[in-house]
């Protein structure tokens, strides 16, 4: 009897090539509508599903597959005498070869203008039915997901070099297929719900890249992305020079884009580590990455620059004349890039900056995961309360909301001293606050005079405060919500000192 092969794809690239291969290796090719249809214009010898199940195809296709007499072939264990006699006993005959692609949920949900309708009918069922019952039983059938593996296939059947190890990696390409598959259809109608957290909760990742190494050389790691962009995303930038991202690139230019969506003016921020050691905002993208590097000339060095406007000859120059791992912006002109890529080093990257993820944000623990919202508050000149008996003038209430934009991005505890829509201090990641004032004060040095300062939760005592007037600081924007407040108020009003409370906490840990 010949062997017998079943196919049918939604994504037909390659498949006449394949089928005819099988064909020349003897099998009988078992197909459905629209498959049966492009091998059949191929002059590719292929009988239709009804002849095999005796049931047509009918409900627009929801019903091709689903019958005893597919599943029982892929189902049937060929070393099992009992189910041998079932199958004779039954009129199942087996199938040894299944490729199956599946109807495009992924590609329907993200098109434009698409109906409910028609992404409910792209929830493929038979093709996952016949996934899953083969590889299953991948002892006996070979089942094919990945248009990728046509070739390995064909060439394995023709040297009869197919090994367990072989059907076996197939059969859990399909199992990671379909889970995938079904998490983007499960994650589509918690949309339809509105269900934030249900009794379990599924995420699929689909692969960018390895990469060379985690945080530290010691460390394996790789880059996944989400099926499902509804934001920008590094995944998607493009890169136009220099070598691959490193795990800790790819972090830090996410750390540093996240800061720049804060800022409508033209601004650039740059990195370390995840917290930006200089931001500026400026008329230019020139003069604003001419802030952000005089915010921290020594830090910079060996960073990560993001710009929010396209970057042009005279900020190109200005950023080669420094090591930097990566410039990010919206675009490079022709001239930039050629100042830019005769730097060997520097990685450039484009990338839409306008949107903001507002997915949910994962982070792991021994055991689990912990699951919130991304921290997109923000607070405007309308919602900050003045609790001090002296307003911010207006200068200071405009600087008071770039530098709270900027601490909100800095590892808690956090404090930055900011003027002239420039940070000159920031204090980051310290275990206490006054501690981290101190940090962000002695980086001003004179700078601080005049300036103003952030601090992204309510001080526990005036001791940040008082540190804050002895260098000059005239208006503090914080949270508020401290049992001690009033001890902070008390001091900036003893010395005419502005602060404003947002009522909102900015922790970032
Ligand atoms: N309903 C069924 O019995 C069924 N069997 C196979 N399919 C899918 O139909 C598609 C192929 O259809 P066609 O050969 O008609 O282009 C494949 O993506 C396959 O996964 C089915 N469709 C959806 O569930």
């Amino acid at each position: 009897m010949k062997k017998r092969a079943l196919i049918s794809v939604s994504d037909k690239q390659k498949i006449v090539e394949f089928a005819q291969g099988l064909v020349e290796l003897d099998y009988e090719i078992v197909s459905t509508g629209g498959t049966l249809k492009a091998l059949q214009n191929a002059s590719v010898p292929a009988i239709s599903i009804d002849q095999v199940t005796g049931f047509p195809e009918i409900m627009d296709g929801r019903l091709k597959t689903l019958h005893p007499k597919v599943h029982g072939g892929l189902l049937g264990r060929r070393s099992n005498p009992d189910h041998l006699q079932q199958m004779e006993a039954n009129e199942i005959e087996p199938i040894d070869v299944v490729v199956v692609n599946l109807y495009p949920f992924k590609q329907t949900l993200v098109s434009e203008g698409v109906t409910k309708e028609e992404i409910i009918e792209n929830i493929d069922i038979g093709g996952p039915t016949m996934l899953r019952s083969a590889a299953k039983n991948f002892d006996d059938v070979l089942v094919v997901v990945d248009p990728e593996d046509y070739t390995p296939v064909l060439e394995g059947i023709k040297d009869a070099s197919i090994s367990l190890e072989f059907r076996q990696k197939l059969a859990a390409k399909v199992f990671r297929h379909t889970a995938n598959y079904d998490a983007i259809i499960a994650n589509y109608f918690l949309t339809q719900t509105g269900e934030k957290f249900p009794e379990t909760y599924t995420v699929t990742y689909e692969k960018v890249q390895s990469l060379r190494y985690g945080e530290n050389p010691h460390q394996v790691a790789a880059f996944y992305k989400n099926p499902i962009q509804n934001g920008m995303s590094l995944a998607t930038a493009k890169q136009l020079h220099g070598k691959e991202l490193s795990y800790n690139n790819i972090q830090d230019a996410n750390a540093a884009v996240e800061i720049l969506t804060e800022y409508d003016l033209p601004a650039a921020v740059a990195v370390k580590h995840m917290n930006p050691c200089g931001i500026g905002m400026a008329e230019s993208i020139a003069e604003a990455f001419q802030l952000a590097f005089d915010a921290d000339p020594i830090s910079i060095f060996g960073g990560i620059v993001a710009l929010n406007r396209e970057v042009d000859a005279q900020t190109a120059e200005k950023l080669s004349e420094i090591f930097l791992e990566i410039v990010i912006a919206p675009s490079f002109s022709e001239k930039a890039l050629e100042i830019l890529t005769q730097k060997k080093n520097i990685r450039l990257l484009t990338m839409e900056m306008a949107q903001k993820d507002e997915s949910f944000k994962l982070t792991t623990v021994d055991g689990g995961v912990l699951i919130q919202n991304k921290d997109i508050g923000s607070v405007d000149v309308g919602s900050v309360e003045v609790v001090t008996d002296r307003a911010p003038t207006e200068e200071e209430l405009q600087n008071l909301l770039f530098a709270w934009k900027a601490v909100k991005h800095v590892k808690s505890n956090a404090i930055v001293l900011a003027k002239d829509n420039q940070t000159i201090g920031v204090g980051a990641g310290q275990m206490n606050r006054v501690g981290a004032a101190r940090i962000a004060i002695e980086q001003a040095g004179d700078k601080a005079l005049g300036s103003v300062l952030a601090s992204d939760a309510f001080f526990p005592m005036p001791d940040t405060v008082e540190e804050a007037i002895k260098v000059g600081v005239t208006a503090i924007i914080q949270p508020g919500g401290s049992k001690r407040d009033q001890d902070s108020i008390d001091v900036c009003n003893e010395h005419g000192i502005a602060m404003v409370y947002t009522g909102m906490r900015h922790f970032k840990h």
